[in-house]
């Protein structure tokens, strides 16, 4: 059975909501899931999951989340070139060019960890509506087909 390990930053509840539809959606494709919250997450736990996935919001001016800065910082040093990534995040399209600044960053981190990218990124305006939800169902389907096939 595979495992899967989903970490979420928010304040206002938006990226939570994010992280139990990815959790639902792979549980419902057989996953065997862990969600915790990233600033009571150590980065090298990923180590243990087969699918890792951060679904975090982004802050001031495309700032990452401030409790989750050890994390991401961490993340590229861990050794996930036997992983599967995918990241996910609630932003608002308020903040223009700065939409989900951190949905990209994060991604940018597995990929120097040596994680495979298993979907792309899913960008969502604030709440996740149904159109979402479908959307992250899919990304997690992805992420489970990316993982059953190497590289
Ligand atoms: C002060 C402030 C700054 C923000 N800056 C950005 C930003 O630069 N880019 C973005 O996409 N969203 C930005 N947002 C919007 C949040 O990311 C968005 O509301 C998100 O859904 C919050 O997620 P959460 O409910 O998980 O905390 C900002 C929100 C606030 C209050």
């Amino acid at each position: 059975m595979l495992t899967a390990h989903v970490v979420f930053a928010t304040i206002t509840g938006n990226n939570q909501d994010v992280a139990d539809i990815v959790t639902e959606g792979l549980e419902a494709q057989g996953c065997q899931v862990q969600e915790t919250e990233i600033s009571q997450t150590d980065a090298t736990e990923f180590k243990t999951a087969d699918i890792c996935v951060v679904c975090a919001y982004t802050y001031d001016g495309g700032a990452l989340p401030e409790e989750g800065l050890d994390f991401f910082e961490d993340l590229p040093q861990v050794d996930l070139s036997h992983q599967v990534f995918g990241v996910a995040g609630s932003g608002d399209t308020f903040y223009g060019d700065d939409f989900n600044v951190a949905v990209d960053r994060f991604a940018a981190a597995f990929k120097q960890s040596g994680a495979r990218q298993g979907a792309p990124s899913v960008k969502i305006d604030l709440e996740p509506g149904q159109a979402d939800i479908d959307r992250l169902d899919a990304f997690a389907a992805q992420l489970v087909a990316t993982a059953q096939h190497p590289d």
